[in-house]
């Protein structure tokens, strides 16, 4: 809010050449007492402002401390139940606990019943939560038919079979494992460089089984707020269940299940709930149904061993940068729909792409139309690979690649 106030008019001194020097100087002791005046009113208007400026300067104070408070403590979440003159009443999650709190002039103006909030130890009000489903759309990705087939998957050859093998046979063909007298396994883990194809395993297998496809990031489950990662665990594996089959894939699987350290933060002791309540999901998971889980991580090395105990994720298939016959694969996939001069050799390139990625083989192609689009061609030469190459060198070398670190 400003606030300007209206300054005094500024007494003027008008001396009539006439008048006698008697005069003249009552009209100037006038004029003095006039500025003197002005001069204590102005005072007291600089007094004013500057006991305002403190007060805005103790309310800045306040809010960056609550905004401190807020942004460091621990919150619970609760439901509004009720809203009255005394306050609200509210539901704590996960202990069901209710009590009458009172609320801030800021919260009271936009809180409503069944909203979710965050609250603090003395279950005071101090946000309002997006709604539920909001937070759940956002961190959930559902894919009723993914379109990525088999056949689009370069190399990779063996990690497929192991992969359908755990997740395919399980779906379409239960009785084998029944009649044989085996548990299928629990989880499959894949592990290994950014880029390399793991997102898309995950979606052909689904597709292939006609199975919905539930991708969930773990970095998603890292929430702020006492509770709610192990509640979005549980939401997760209702609606693979309501959609079954499905195929829940949680991706960057070591944002909760990385190796514990010393540290005894109580965000740590938050991300080791939210670990838990997947393992628990894991543990039951026989009740499931049609339900399958892929897991995915690049940081392999980082994992607490109790995620890859027995009947969790004990399916470890690795997936590596793709070798020489791979990247000419992966290069011809990406290529199908381009038109390629004749000079175009995927061995060749295949050669001089040696490190890199699928990902980085498919930013490749692109770069490479791109040259010849610029060139005002319409056909993609040895040469636009070559300078898509240097391009992504380039990149990788000043850092502005997402890949940089994969490449030679
Ligand atoms: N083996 C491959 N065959 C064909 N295309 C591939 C292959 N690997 C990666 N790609 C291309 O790279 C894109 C990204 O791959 P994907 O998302 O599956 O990698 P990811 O291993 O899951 O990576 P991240 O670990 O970064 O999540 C794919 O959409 C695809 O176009």
């Amino acid at each position: 809010m400003s606030r300007s106030p209206s300054l005094p008019d500024r007494p003027t001194l008008d001396l009539d050449p006439e008048s006698t020097p008697t005069e003249h100087l009552a009209a100037l002791e006038d004029h003095y007492a006039d500025l003197v005046d002005v001069r204590e009113q102005l005072e007291a208007q600089l007094e004013s402002v500057r006991d305002h400026r403190e007060d805005l300067r103790e309310d800045v104070d306040r809010l960056q401390r609550e905004n401190e408070t807020l942004k460091t403590a621990s919150l619970y979440v609760a439901t509004v139940e009720d809203l009255s003159e005394d306050g609200a009443v509210i539901k704590q999650h996960g202990n069901n606990q209710e009590v009458l709190t009172e609320l801030s002039d800021r919260i009271r103006e936009d809180i409503e019943v069944g909203d979710r909030v965050a609250i603090n130890d003395s279950f005071a009000v101090q946000r309002i939560l997006d709604a539920e489903t909001d937070a759940r759309a956002q961190a959930m990705e559902v894919d009723e038919s993914p379109s990525v087939e088999y056949a689009d998957i370069g190399g990779l050859e063996e990690e497929l079979t192991e992969v359908r093998e755990a997740v395919e046979d399980p779906l379409v063909n239960p009785e084998q494992f029944e009649q044989v007298g085996v548990e299928p396994p629990s989880g499959v883990l894949l592990h290994g460089p950014p880029g390399t194809g793991k997102t898309m395993m995950a979606k052909a297998v689904a597709n292939e089984t006609d199975a919905t496809f539930i991708k969930m990031a773990g970095s998603e489950l890292v929430q702020k707020f006492i509770g709610e990662g192990s509640r979005l665990v549980r939401d997760l594996f209702d609606l693979a269940e309501q959609k079954e089959p499905a195929i829940v894939f949680i991706d960057e699987i070591d944002a909760v299940a990385a190796e514990r350290t010393d540290s005894k933060t109580s965000g740590d002791a938050e991300v080791q709930r939210t670990m838990m309540q997947l393992l628990s999901e894991m543990d039951g998971f026989d009740e499931r149904g049609d339900v399958r889980i892929i897991a995915a991580t690049n940081r392999f090395d980082m994992l607490d061993s109790a995620i890859l105990r027995p009947g969790r994720f004990d399916r470890l298939i690795e997936v590596p940068n793709p070798e020489q016959a791979a990247r000419e694969r992966i290069l011809e996939i990406h290529t199908k729909d381009m038109n390629l001069a004749e000079a175009v050799d995927y061995a060749t390139l295949a050669e001089k792409t040696e490190g890199f990625s699928g990902a980085q083989l498919e930013s490749l192609t692109t770069e490479a139309g791109m040259f010849a689009i610029r060139d005002g061609r319409n056909e993609v030469t040895m040469q636009d690979f070559e300078d898509a190459r240097a391009k992504l060198e380039q990149e990788s070398e000043d850092g502005t690649s997402t890949y940089a670190t994969y490449l030679h």
